[in-house]
């Protein structure tokens, strides 16, 4: 389980008078349930791609339980997100050709870390996400179905955080409310902190806290609403 702090932040793109991300403080606590919401160009994928070392930022700090990943070389970034980081997106990004089964170890399998019990365990959660057919190959499924395969993946080494990007966006009524459950027991299961960007208001109200981007500020935090209160 990991927390968050991140210290005197931005991010610009050259070009553009102002940061697209601009955090002067923020910390989320280990275990906490966060959903980030915001209009379209708001910094979502900026803050997402940040706090995940998808992207450095241009100034600033981004503790997770006290080590500042924008300081790592990129490779270094890389390994720790493989290590720490579930990342569930929104277009799920699998790969067709293998199985489902497949794609919830190949992660793994490409950090040499696929053992007898990670196998085992990719088994039982394909069963525990509610797919009895692991040997299916990818494309035949139904978008519901490969996003929970994307849980899967996701909690398959216990990460200490499970960041979701719009994970229920393109789905129907009933798998994305699956989809938002499922999450939420996988990040119980595993104890991870989970940090879900999302408009979906049923999933969203499911989490611990809201936490509102306008131009790349936080313009609202319930956590600070209920301090305040
Ligand atoms: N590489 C880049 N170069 C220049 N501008 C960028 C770059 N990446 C993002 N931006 C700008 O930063 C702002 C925030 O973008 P971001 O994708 O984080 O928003 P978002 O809230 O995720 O939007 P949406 O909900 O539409 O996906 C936008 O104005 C976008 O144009």
């Amino acid at each position: 389980m990991l927390s968050l702090r991140i210290d005197n932040l931005a991010m610009s793109f050259a070009g553009l008078n102002s940061p697209v991300l601009l955090v002067d403080l923020l910390t989320i606590a280990a275990g906490e349930r966060v959903a980030v919401t915001g209009g379209s160009g708001s910094g979502k994928s900026t803050f997402i791609n940040v706090i995940t070392g998808l992207e450095c930022p241009t100034s600033g700090k981004v503790f997770w339980s006290g080590e500042d990943i924008a300081r790592l070389s990129e490779t270094a970034r890389d390994r720790w997100r493989a290590e720490h980081v579930g990342l569930v997106m929104q277009d799920f990004h699998l790969f067709p050709g293998l199985s489902a089964v497949e794609n919830v170890l190949l992660p793994a399998r490409l950090a040499r870390v696929a053992d007898a019990a990670l196998i085992a365990r990719a088994h039982d959660l394909l069963a525990s996400v509610g797919l009895s057919r692991p040997d299916q190959k990818i494309e035949t499924m139904s978008r519901g179905e490969m996003q929970r395969v994307a849980i899967a993946r996701a909690v398959l080494r216990k990460p200490g955080v499970i960041v979701a990007d719009e994970p229920t966006a393109s789905l129907d009524v009933e798998a994305g409310e699956t989809v938002g459950r499922l999450l939420l027991d996988m990040a119980g299961e595993t104890g991870s902190t989970l940090i879900v960007v999302s408009h979906d208001q049923r999933l969203i109200d499911r989490l611990d806290r809201r936490i509102t981007l306008g131009a790349g500020r936080i313009v609202a935090d319930s956590l600070r609403e209920e301090v305040a209160a």
